[in-house]
C-alpha cells in the first residue's frame, strides 16, 4: 500500500469540519495530522507534516488561513465561503509566488449540489426567467449562500452565451430586498430557518411551464465523499481549481 496522504483540517470542531476530521480518519488513504481549531496556531501544520489542509471556517478567517499554506507550499481544499473577485485575486497573487501548490475552492462538496448547477447551467438558455432560492440553518455567516451565487453565475453566463437578453423586472412598487439580491441579473433569495441545513431552487419559467430543480442536503455527511475527492486530487494540480466539477467531470462532459 503507498504511503498515506498527510491531512489536516482547520475549522475541526466546526459543523462541517467535525465531520471532515471523521472522514479522513476513516479513509484508509490518508492520515489524520492535524486538527485545529480557533486558538491553534497555523504552524502546527508544518509540524505535523501536512501536504493538504481542509479549510473549513469562516469568511473572516479563511484567507489568512490561505497566506499561510500557500506560503509553505501546503495544498488546500477550502469550503468556506464569502469568495469574491478581489479575494481570489489575492490568492492568485499567492499561488503566483509559490507555484507547486494546488488550492481548490468549493462552494459546495455534495453531488447534489453539483449536478444542480450543472443542470441549471443546461435549462438556462432555454427559458426566459429565472431565480434562486437557497435555504439554510440559522448559523450561516454569509448571504447568498456560495452555491447560490456560484448557481447564478453561472445561469447568468450561460444565458449571456445563449444571447438571451436580460431579465426584465416590472417591480415598481415595494419593499427593499423583496425581489432578492441582483447576482449578474438572478434575482437570488436567501432563507434562513431552525431546522435547515443545506437546500437549494432553482426555478426557470417558460410560456405556460415551469421547472424546478431543488437540492436538499440533509446531513454533514453528504459533503464529506466531495471533500475527500478534493484532497486526492489538489495535490496533483497546481494553482486555483474552482468548483469541485473540475475534478468530477471529463472535459466536454
Ligand atoms: N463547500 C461546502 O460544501 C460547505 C458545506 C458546509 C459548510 N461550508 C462552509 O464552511 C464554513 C464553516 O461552516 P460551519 O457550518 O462548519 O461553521 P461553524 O461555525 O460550525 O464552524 C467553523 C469553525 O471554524 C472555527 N474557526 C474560526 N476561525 C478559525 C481559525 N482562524 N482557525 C481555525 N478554526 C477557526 C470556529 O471556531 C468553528 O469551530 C462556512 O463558510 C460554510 O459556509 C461549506
Ligand atoms: O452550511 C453552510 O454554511 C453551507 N455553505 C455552503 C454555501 O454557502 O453554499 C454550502 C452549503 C452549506
Amino acid at each position: 500500500m503507498s504511503t498515506p496522504l498527510r491531512v489536516a483540517v482547520i475549522g475541526a470542531k466546526g459543523r462541517i469540519g467535525s465531520e471532515a476530521v471523521r472522514a479522513v480518519e476513516a479513509a484508509e488513504d490518508m492520515e489524520l495530522v492535524a486538527a485545529l481549531g480557533r486558538d491553534d496556531k497555523l504552524e502546527t501544520l508544518v509540524e505535523s507534516g501536512a501536504q493538504v489542509a481542509v479549510e473549513l471556517t469562516h469568511p473572516d478567517a479563511v484567507m489568512r488561513n490561505l497566506e499561510y499554506c500557500t506560503a509553505q507550499g501546503i495544498h488546500a481544499v477550502v469550503g468556506t465561503t464569502g469568495w469574491n473577485e478581489e479575494r481570489l485575486a489575492q490568492l492568485g497573487e499567492w499561488l503566483k509566488a509559490s507555484p507547486g501548490t494546488g488550492v481548490l475552492i468549493a462552494p459546495n462538496f455534495s453531488i447534489g449540489a453539483i449536478l444542480t448547477m450543472r443542470f441549471a447551467q443546461q435549462a438556462a438558455r432555454f427559458f426566459e426567467s429565472v431565480e434562486v432560492v437557497e435555504l439554510h440553518h440559522t448559523k450561516k455567516a454569509d448571504a447568498p449562500s456560495g452555491t447560490a451565487t456560484r448557481t447564478a453565475q453561472l445561469i447568468a453566463a450561460a444565458r449571456a452565451e445563449a444571447g438571451l437578453p436580460p431579465q426584465d423586472d416590472p417591480t415598481t412598487h415595494g419593499l427593499p430586498g423583496a425581489r432578492g439580491a441582483d447576482v449578474d441579473g438572478v434575482p437570488v433569495h436567501a432563507i434562513r430557518l431552525r431546522g435547515l441545513l443545506a437546500h437549494q431552487e432553482v426555478l426557470f419559467g417558460g410560456v405556460g411551464e415551469t421547472l424546478t430543480i431543488r437540492h436538499d442536503s440533509l446531513h454533514h455527511s453528504s459533503f464529506m465523499p466531495g471533500i475527500l475527492l478534493g484532497a486526492r486530487r489538489v495535490v496533483d494540480v497546481p494553482g486555483l481549481t474552482f468548483g469541485l466539477e473540475n475534478f468530477l467531470f471529463t472535459e466536454g462532459e
